[in-house]
């Protein structure tokens, strides 16, 4: 079974078909790229399947169950996770209590401002290390380097228990030494974690890249692996090749 499946989606603003019919299937642990260019539909692609957008038509399943009406903070519950271009965070908080706060926010955990005094172990210690932050426990978020406060988002979501992370243009703005920590972060995700990374760098996407769905005006345009959907006439007319989009 997979682990989210979209049917025919579609929202309409005003006469615009902003997502037009998409269908897609990721299977459990499953990172998927999805591509396209300016406008294509892929943020609100991600804002459809967090439900900060109702969609006009089709359906959206998740963990085997429809989701398509359900309320934005019920799917965070159920362990869909977003990350935006701006980082969730609390700026005036250190790292760690950014991340006890939303470990407290997950479902069955009652919020207590004592956990701020957890001693650093068991899965915060493991996401505290994988996001290379364990030295930074005491350092206020809003003094982290910009990649930081992104994996510090990342974290978070970790902590959360989201099990599918929707991740838009992630390494936005970081150096490639940032961008190359993100890639290994996605990568050692792979498998224990759904992902849906919506990124223009191609370098990146050859980093991480599974298979790479390509969107254009709302619909799919392509998909396979990043040789195939690069080998693609329609996709390098549509955004590769050109004067598209092949940054890398
Ligand atoms: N809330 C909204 N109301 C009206 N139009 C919208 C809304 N959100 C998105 N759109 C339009 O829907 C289309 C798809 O936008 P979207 O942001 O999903 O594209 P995108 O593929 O993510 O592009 P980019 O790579 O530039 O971020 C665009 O034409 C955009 O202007």
């Amino acid at each position: 079974m997979a682990h989210l499946e979209l049917k025919g989606l579609s929202v309409q603003f005003g006469g615009l078909r902003a997502v037009d019919g998409l269908d897609l299937a990721l299977e459990h642990g499953e990172l998927r790229c999805l591509l396209g260019p300016n406008g294509a539909g892929k943020s609100t692609t991600l804002d459809l399947i967090c439900g900060k957008t109702e969609p006009t038509g089709g359906q959206i399943i998740f963990d085997g169950k429809d989701i398509t009406h359900l309320q934005e903070f019920k799917r965070a519950r159920s362990g869909i996770g977003r990350k935006f271009q701006t980082p969730a965070i609390f700026r005036e908080l250190s790292v760690i209590e950014n991340l006890e706060l939303a470990r407290s926010h997950k479902p069955g955990v009652l919020a207590s401002l004592t956990v701020f005094r957890t001693r650093v172990q068991g899965r915060l210690k493991e996401v505290l290390e994988l996001v290379e932050l364990r030295e930074h426990i005491h350092t206020k978020a809003g003094n982290l380097s910009h990649g930081q406060m992104q994996w510090l988002e990342i974290a978070m979501l970790l902590m959360q228990d989201a099990r599918l992370i929707l991740m838009d243009e992630p390494t936005a703005g970081m150096t490639i030494q940032e961008t190359e920590k993100t890639g290994e972060i996605f990568n050692s995700l792979k498998g224990s974690h759904t992902m849906i990374v919506v990124e223009h760098d191609m370098g990146f996407v050859r980093q991480i890249a599974e298979t790479v769905t390509v969107m254009d005006q709302g619909s799919l345009l392509a998909q396979g692996s990043i040789q195939e959907v690069e080998n693609d006439p329609a996709v390098r007319a549509a955004y590769l090749g050109d004067g598209g989009h092949d940054d890398a």
